[in-house]
């Protein structure tokens, strides 16, 4: 039976403006993406029998729909039927090592994985863009990790233009392992509290997307200058979240507290990432926070920016 070994990256937002909702009732954003490398491991092999399933070593985590991973799978089957028939179902196996519901897309990239794994699996040599457009239908940020690198995400998060990627940029990332902020509330309060500041029509929410791409942080980018990205730093939803979570603000002050060039929460959070000036100074970041936070539910990665989305590294 043929296996292919998948790496799955987390994803940092390095910016995210609201600029709009949508009638789907989903948001219209502008955001720039940022793979790092801390991932997920996925191993997915063909099996005798007809079927989809799904191991995982935390137990919590659903192995039945309620997994992405199982969803993207399911959604290969539908779509390739005669590839499905032709070479049964699949096994597949997460190792996870991304924090779960943190923002920083555990469980998308998980789904890219397994779009890009049976891709392999099935021999259906699936363009970027189709698998893209595949992973729009399970989540708005599953198509940005297919790719990933340094990217940015329009629409409502789904249409990826790729930037130039950056050289390592090393990162602190902090969790508390209990803490869990709902996405949908996070953009449903946001609506509440901020609908007034809206674009209501196309052009505007054009001309806003090009101004991003034009603009300070993807410069910061294209000249690959850590300070200014970290100074550009931006998430709309930290209006509300910051508010809520007073441990997630406090995440964000021991940070800046402790001297690195720039702080944010990721996604919905609760996650906050720190950029830092060399890996010796992540590493004493780290120590520092974990000395000043002590508390045994906070959880710290050291991280690098990475120029990729989902690998594959080993297939038998
Ligand atoms: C916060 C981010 O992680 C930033 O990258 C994403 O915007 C969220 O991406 P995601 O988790 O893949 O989101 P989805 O699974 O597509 O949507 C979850 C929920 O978030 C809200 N949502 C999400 C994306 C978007 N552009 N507008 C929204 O309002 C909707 O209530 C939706 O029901
Ligand atoms: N393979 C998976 N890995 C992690 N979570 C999963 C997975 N499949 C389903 N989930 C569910 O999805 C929810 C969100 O988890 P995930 O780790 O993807 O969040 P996230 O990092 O906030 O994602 P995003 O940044 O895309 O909003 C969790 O409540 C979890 O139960």
């Amino acid at each position: 039976m043929r296996s292919y070994t998948l790496l799955a990256p987390a994803k940092i937002n390095l910016y995210l403006e609201i600029i709009g909702d949508r009638p789907d009732g989903y948001h219209e954003l502008v955001m720039i993406m940022q793979s790092v490398d801390l991932c997920d491991r996925i191993d997915i092999a063909a099996s005798s029998q007809d079927i989809i399933r799904v191991r995982c070593d935390v137990p919590d985590l659903p192995t039945d729909r309620g997994n992405l991973a199982y969803r993207a799978a399911e959604l290969m089957t539908q779509k390739f039927p005669e590839a499905f028939a032709q070479y049964g179902g699949v096994d597949i196996t997460i190792q996870k090592r991304i924090p779960i519901a943190a923002g920083l897309a555990g469980g998308s990239s998980n789904a890219a994985a397994v779009l890009v794994g049976i891709d392999l699996l099935w021999n259906l040599g699936l363009t970027r863009a189709e698998l893209e457009e595949l992973a729009a239908v399970l989540g708005s940020d599953i198509p940005f990790c297919i790719g990933g690198g340094t990217a940015i995400a329009t629409g409502r998060g789904e249409k990826i233009a790729p930037l130039k990627g950056l050289d390592n940029i090393y990162i602190v990332l902090a969790k508390y392992r209990s803490l869990e902020v709902s996405t949908p509330w996070a953009y449903k309060t946001y609506k509440q509290q901020f609908e007034n500041t809206y674009l209501r029509d196309t052009n505007s929410l054009t001309e806003r997307a090009a101004a991003v791409h034009s603009g300070p942080m993807v410069q910061a980018i294209v000249h690959q200058d850590t300070a200014e990205i970290a100074r550009k730093l931006h998430n709309d939803l930290e209006k509300v979240v910051l508010p809520a979570y007073p441990q997630v603000l406090q995440l964000r002050e021991t940070f800046a507290n402790a001297g690195v060039l720039g702080t944010m929460m990721s996604g919905s959070g609760p996650s906050v990432f720190a950029i830092c000036e060399t890996q010796k100074q992540a590493e004493e970041v780290k120590l520092q926070v974990l000395h000043t936070i002590s508390d045994e539910d906070l959880q710290l990665f050291v991280v690098r920016s990475i120029k990729n989305g989902i690998q594959v590294t080993s297939q038998s």
